[in-house]
């Protein structure tokens, strides 16, 4: 009623003005319609402020406010009960509990019901992929190898049952950042079932990765994100000298079953192992190896970084997890960037280049180090290629507890490398000497048990062997090197290699390595060299005359241009039991523990 006596107020009101816009472009009467529309406002005014339609007003909040009260009610009733009922989890994309989720929710069988994906190569650090579509899982199905799995699509929610509960799941994106999180709710009234769900996951995901070892690396938000998982290397598949290996990984099971007896004294929780030496010597190998052995994660420190510093190194050492290595390859690369014993804080003095990479002071290194946001728990590996380089302080112990000189090849390792990569794959290793005696005590293949180095092979090969060496070499047999080319091998997984008995490999190793020169060449040279004979071990022997010139002619030319002096001849052996004396290199203290028989306690 007042309403429409308002509605009727404003349509009188406003035709009049209207008229006196139209009227007044005719001519200039505006005093009179002036006070006419003043009068209309008045009386609009008047009405929309009477007795009747300030009821109106009233009766249209209080319904409005009731609505909106009930709303509200209702859905802090409904948030008051989803509480009550259910156990609300979230898991955030960067944590590794994600991945664990993801792997979780592929394995319940609800989940093949689901009529909404997100299709996806992402592997969440798995290669036998529980979220694999089956059948995409052979291996020769074409270049990309990349595997397609589902995913929980990010626009609905699922829901499933979990030992009698009631889950419904919904991937969502973070406001503000591109990072999604994972949402669970749980219709259960205590938290068992949530622990049961996380430990299946986290149970699921370990299990699955029980052969390998995850690697991680830090992002550019400076938290540590799963980079890559790998293959565990058996140790056995690294050589070094006699009991290097077995050393270190004593070394660390000990260090790691026995937090207490740090605790009891006092002694920060903390190993430190620098692994220098010879390029292509197996220092990053032996490392991924003990990880493997140990079964811990590898986190990734890159000391050049571009943009890290002082303080984003502290916070990402004291956020490494309790039980880790964490890894520092070629940690005098840091020097070359600019590291020092102060942060430059004078612009005008600091390199540009420091600033477009690193910029880490070696005080702030050294505090990340042992300082007091340093992580307990932790096996730091440190690398380099110049041990010369390092300060004193870096490699003192605490920080560096032990210091392992990886050489170039010795004769043992040149034989046990040739010995192990013609081994038959999945053949039973064992140590060559042992294998050895087992042999000649047989006498298997009726020969002697004469297996010094330098052996004729000509005499030591069966008629089908030479005929096999003949073939694969075609008529001339002069060494490819010598002809200035390389070996072609052809598709060597689809030949097989010649069937070797363990003596007559082993024969073949002894004559490999009296034809390589000691500690002259790198393993991973030796290696490199023997990819070129995957299947032809005899002509791998034969060829060493022409390899040795092909590579002494390079070294030559590498000399040309003024290469620098090989390490091993700078800082000479700590293992090797042959060569002379160590002498402690210039930049440590006497008191350093660079010997290893000095350093290990107990
Ligand atoms: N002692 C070894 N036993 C078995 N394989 C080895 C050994 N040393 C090197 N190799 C092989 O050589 C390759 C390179 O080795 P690796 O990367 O471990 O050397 P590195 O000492 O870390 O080299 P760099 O100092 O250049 O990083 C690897 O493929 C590895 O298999």
């Amino acid at each position: 009623m007042a309403l429409q006596e308002v509605l009727s107020t404003l349509v009188s009101s406003t035709e009049p003005m209207t008229n006196a816009t139209f009227k007044s472009s005719e001519g200039p009467s505006p005093a009179p319609r002036h006070g006419a529309s003043q009068s209309d406002l008045k009386s609009l005014l008047l009405t929309l402020l009477s007795f009747s339609a300030l009821q109106d007003w009233i009766k249209l909040i209080i319904i409005g406010g009731f609505f909106e009260a009930s709303r509200r009610v209702a859905m802090s009733l409904y948030s008051q009960l989803v509480n009550a009922f259910f156990i609300t989890v979230s898991f955030e994309e960067d944590d590794p509990s994600y991945d664990w989720m993801m792997v979780w929710l592929s394995k319940q069988k609800t989940w093949n019901k689901a009529r909404q994906y997100q299709v996806s190569t992402k592997s969440f650090g798995l290669d036998n992929l529980a979220i694999a579509i089956p059948g995409d899982d052979d291996e020769h199905t074409g270049s990309s190898n990349r595997k397609l799995a589902y995913l929980p699509s990010t626009s609905s929610s699922y829901s499933l049952w979990y030992k009698r509960h009631w889950i419904t799941v919904s991937r969502q994106r973070t406001v503000g950042s591109f990072t999604e999180s994972l949402v669970l709710s749980i219709f259960a009234r205590s938290h068992t079932v949530l622990n049961e769900i996380l430990r299946d996951a986290k149970q699921q995901y370990t299990s699955s990765q029980e052969h390998k070892i995850s690697i991680y690396i830090c992002d550019k938000s400076n938290s540590w994100r799963l980079a890559a998982t790998r293959p565990k290397r058996p140790l056995h598949s690294i050589v070094l000298e006699p009991g290097v290996k077995e050393l270190l990984v004593d070394d660390a099971r000990d260090f790691l079953d026995n937090k207490s007896w740090y605790v009891d004294r006092g002694i920060p929780f903390r190993r430190g192992y620098l692994l220098y030496g010879a390029p292509g010597s197996g220092k990053t190998s032996t490392i991924h190896s003990i990880a493997g052995e140990l079964g811990l994660d590898v986190y990734i420190i890159s000391l050049s970084r571009a943009g890290l510093d002082d303080s984003s190194l502290n916070e990402l050492v004291s956020d490494l997890p309790e039980r880790c290595i964490a890894l520092m390859e070629d940690i005098d690369a840091a020097f070359h960037h600019g590291i020092n014993r102060e942060a430059k804080t004078n612009v005008g003095d600091t390199d540009s280049r420091d600033f477009s990479t690193s910029r880490l002071s070696l005080s702030g290194l050294l505090n990340a180090l042992d300082g007091v946001g340093a992580q307990e728990g932790r096996i730091l590996y440190a690398t380099t290629n110049k041990y010369l380089n390092l300060d004193p302080a870096l490699c003192r112990p605490g920080r560096m507890d032990i210091h392992v000189e990886f050489r170039l090849a010795s004769k043992f390792q040149t034989y046990e490398l040739f010995r192990r990569f013609y081994l038959p794959s999945g053949a039973e290793d064992v140590d060559s000497n042992d294998e050895e005696e087992d042999e000649d005590e047989k006498g298997s293949d009726g020969e002697g048990s004469d297996s010094g180095y330098g052996e004729s092979l000509d005499g030591d090969a069966n008629d089908s062997e030479m005929s096999l060496l003949m073939s694969s070499s075609g008529p001339t047999s002069t060494s490819p090197f010598a002809q200035g080319r390389p070996p072609v091998t052809g598709s060597a997984h689809c030949q097989r290699a010649p069937k070797l008995s363990r003596r007559r490999l082993a024969k073949l190793a002894h004559s490999f390595a009296d034809a390589i020169p000691e500690r002259e060449f790198s393993m991973a040279a030796l290696q490199g060299y023997l990819m070129g004979y995957k299947i032809r071990p005899f002509e791998a022997v034969r060829d060493i005359p022409g390899w040795l010139e092909a590579e002494k002619e390079k070294q030559k030319i590498h000399q040309r241009g003024a290469a620098p002096k090989p390490l091993a001849r700078l800082a000479p052996a700590l293992l090797d039991t042959k060569s002379e004396p160590y002498q402690l290199p210039t930049p440590l203290t006497p008191t350093s523990p660079v010997r290893l028989d000095h350093c290990i306690d107990g």
